[in-house]
């Protein structure tokens, strides 16, 4: 971590103040995102004071042992991540640091610090400060016991929990309900952008909490679109947003709809990329035509209800619809799943795919070993992109772009 001894002067002494509203309104619709067409009027009115505590790099330095290597949990995009216990009560804490050469910066970190400070929800970690001491930045999660739902579900026999029907219908709601919460109870709604498995956490009660916010994007009530530059992970982008990057609260339903599908098969949607295999959502849709679904079903899982299952499946299909408007919103995912709206009649149409996405699969059988990167070329808004291999299957990162 890096260590600046000109400690920045903040209002509040020990706080970050943050403006939410008018200010989170400008970081999600920057000068390199162009609000969409349907924007219309001024930036949000509730422009509030959100308070996030901050944490000197000293605590941060005694609570992980000086950043010792045995504290390293984990390493995404933003940086390393450490465990450590924080406060007077020495609860346990993961802290984010933003490393030097970390693909995000500044107006990520400051996203997620101004995306979580506001939201407050069982199924959203929950960001317990920041620190941002000199150059040094940070984030403080409170500490998810059971890792992330990438790290136990696809480890197989390695992984100690046991993933039951209960158990994958527990956590898929979860995570509906936490997106429910950030589509369409928070204010400005909040666009997560990254759904995948190894943003899912879970705590020791195996609660599924959604975690990194760095890409979120807050939509005021009157903007239905935002067309801003594509990010995300390879595999869970929605078409519209990977090649025209129109970004709408549908592209996180979309995200799920991976996720739905590789939380009931147990696999990992870039597995393919690796194996000789179907690619999932495609696989899922031609068992949906051939009346089969259930053959998508995780071998280890013997014992479940079909029906309920194959209601799932087709849940996780009509999130994935290629037409935006078609796939359900969030809370009607939720309804359907505490058996409140009836899906047996819906017609579900074709899924969106990315047709370049497939052809690395062809791209791929040839390329990569582990550890070497090779690049490929999608749409005109993807650009080139590296598609780094590194992607571990026990872990299912996917590639970040
Ligand atoms: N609050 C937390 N509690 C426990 N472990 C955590 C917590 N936050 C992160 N981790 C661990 O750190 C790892 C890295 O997390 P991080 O969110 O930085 O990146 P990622 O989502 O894995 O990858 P990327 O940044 O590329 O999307 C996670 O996979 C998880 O194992």
């Amino acid at each position: 971590m890096r260590k600046d001894n000109k400690k920045k002067q903040y209002a509040g002494v020990n706080c970050f103040p943050l403006l939410c509203g008018k200010r989170n309104y400008s970081l999600s619709s920057s000068e390199s995102d162009a609000v969409g067409k349907n924007a219309q009027g001024p930036p949000p009115p509730d422009v509030r004071m959100n308070v996030v505590h901050q944490y000197s790099y000293k605590e941060l330095e005694s609570a992980t042992r000086g950043f010792a290597y045995h504290c390293k949990i984990g390493e995404g995009g933003f940086g390393p991540v450490y465990k450590g216990k924080l406060g007077d009560n020495r609860s346990m804490v993961a802290i984010k640091v933003l490393s030097a050469d970390s693909s995000q910066g500044e107006r990520e970190f400051l996203a997620e610090v101004s995306a979580m400070s506001n939201a407050v929800h069982p199924n959203l970690v929950k960001l317990s400060g920041c620190c941002t001491d000199g150059t040094s930045r940070a984030l403080v999660y409170e500490y998810m016991e059971n890792n992330s739902l990438s790290q136990t579900l696809f480890s197989g026999k390695f992984c100690k929990i046991q993933f039951s029907w209960t158990l994958r219908r527990k956590i898929s709601l979860g995570i509906a309900h936490g997106l429910t919460y950030l589509h369409e109870q928070m204010k400005p709604h909040i666009v997560h952008r990254d759904i995948k498995p190894s943003n899912i956490l879970l705590d020791s009660d195996l609660n599924p909490k959604i975690s990194d916010f760095g890409l979120a994007r807050l939509f005021p009530d009157d903007i239905t679109h935002i067309s801003t530059r594509v990010a995300g992970t390879l595999g869970y982008l929605a078409p519209e947003y990977a090649v025209h990057g129109r970004l709408t609260r549908k592209s996180d339903v979309y995200s799920y709809g991976v996720l739905l599908l590789e939380t009931i098969s147990g696999r990992c949607v870039s597995n393919f990329m690796m194996e000789d295999e179907e690619y999932l959502v495609e696989k899922a849709w031609n068992l949906y035509k051939a009346n089969e679904l259930l053959q998508i079903v995780d071998p280890a899982l013997q014992d479940y209800p079909s029906e309920e299952v194959v209601k799932f499946l087709k849940l996780a299909l009509l999130c994935l619809q290629e037409a935006p408007s078609l796939r359900p919103q969030m809370s009607k995912v939720v309804k359907v799943m505490c058996n409140h709206m009836d899906i047996r009649d819906v017609q579900i149409s074709e899924p969106g795919l990315i047709t370049d996405f497939l052809k690395m699969k062809i791209a791929g059988k040839s390329t990569p070993s582990r550890g070497s990167s090779y690049m490929t070329k999608s749409s005109p808004s993807l650009g080139w992109f590296k598609k780094s291999s590194e992607s571990s299957q026990t872990s299912c990162k996917g590639s970040k772009i």
